[in-house]
């Protein structure tokens, strides 16, 4: 939708030719986004060849951990000089790699051919076309330039940023600071605690950024901080809600069965967790929110951890 509001023609494709069919004839997508028209600039197609050919931009947006499977297969059918943009905000299982790195090695591009959209954009505001602002990052800045004019409207406001692996990171592990505001939420636990996590979350995604090479003015901008508020304030994050559940007693069965939606923290919690292992940095409310999704932690014992850490100072 922003693209075509920016003048774009948009070629949009989904795994199901009837839903294709549905989006072309009735301009809605019903089943992700109901009571939204969709604009005319926007054709849905089932054939990845037809959707791909002669992008400017192809604009990748699956759940991350299926990214490796689906760009492999996309691969032989994108346009040779397309830049790959993606919008996913994941780290990949088993590698703990980012989403552009793992776009980098499947679609064999340089990095230069990639870009990252982030920021504090949750889908149903964006799609009601209520302002926000958004980054473009590249490592080639005349490409994050493109990309910028490319998906600018009155209501849509995106910066640049060569800061790839920050605004990546940014992205990836607010989900999983998500989660714990959202556990911390469904115990009943108010805003004290809740400002905690949020702030000492931005601490441990900046040292992993640190650590990674990253700089740290993204994470106070709005691949960082902004991401980290509307994800971590609001009723609409998957993240938040999937941790609210949790929080509130239902079981990781119940929460994945109420959860219709992509919550990415979920399984990027792991890999977020391992990549902060394989940088030798300490990560203690990711390996919370590890402990109670993945090992069935209670919640309280998991916060009394976290408590009794040892006394530190705040910044080191
Ligand atoms: N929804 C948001 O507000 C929002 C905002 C910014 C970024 N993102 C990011 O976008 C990414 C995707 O999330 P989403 O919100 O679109 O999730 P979603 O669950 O709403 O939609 C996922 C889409 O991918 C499809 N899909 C599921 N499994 C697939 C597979 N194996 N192969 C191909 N397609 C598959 C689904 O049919 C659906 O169309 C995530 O990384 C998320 O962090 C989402
Ligand atoms: O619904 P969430 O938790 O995946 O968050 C959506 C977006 O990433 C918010 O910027």
């Amino acid at each position: 939708m922003v693209l075509a509001d920016a003048g774009c023609e948009v070629s949009l494709w989904g795994r199901r030719a009837e839903l294709a069919k549905e989006i072309n004839a009735g301009r809605v997508n019903p089943d992700y986004l109901p009571g939204v028209e969709l604009p005319a600039a926007i054709t849905a197609t089932a054939d990845p060849a037809e959707a791909a050919h002669d992008a400017d931009f192809t604009v990748l947006v699956v759940p991350s951990q299926t990214l490796r499977g689906n760009l492999a297969a996309w691969a032989p059918m994108l346009a040779p000089d397309t830049v790959l943009v993606s919008l996913m905000k994941g780290v990949e299982l088993g590698t703990a790699k980012r989403m552009s790195e793992v776009i980098t090695e499947v679609a064999d591009v340089p990095a230069e051919r990639v870009a990252v959209l982030t920021g504090p954009n949750l889908a149903k505001e964006i799609a009601a076309r209520q302002p926000a602002a958004a980054v473009v990052a590249c490592v080639d800045e005349t490409v994050a330039q493109r990309l910028q004019a490319a998906c600018i409207t009155p209501y849509f406001r995106p910066y640049t940023n060569t800061d790839v692996v920050g605004c990546e990171l940014g992205g990836a592990v607010k989900n999983v600071i998500g989660l714990a505001v959202g556990i911390a939420n469904g115990m009943g636990l108010g805003d004290n605690s809740k400002a905690t996590l949020i702030t000492r979350g931005l601490a441990e995604t900046t040292r992993l950024g640190l650590a990674m090479g990253a700089d740290p003015l993204t994470f106070s901008g709005l691949a960082g901080l902004g991401d980290l508020v509307a994800t971590c304030s609001s009723p609409l994050s998957r993240n938040n809600t999937f941790g609210t559940n949790l929080g509130r007693g239902m079981t990781l069965q119940e929460t994945i069965a109420a959860t219709k939606q992509t919550a990415e923290g979920v399984k990027s919690c792991e890999s977020v967790l391992d990549l902060g292992r394989r940088h030798g940095v300490d990560m203690p409310i990711t390996e919370t929110v590890v402990s109670i999704v993945h090992d069935g932690k209670p919640p309280i014992v998991a916060l009394k951890e976290l408590m009794s850490r040892s006394a530190k100072p705040e910044r080191r």
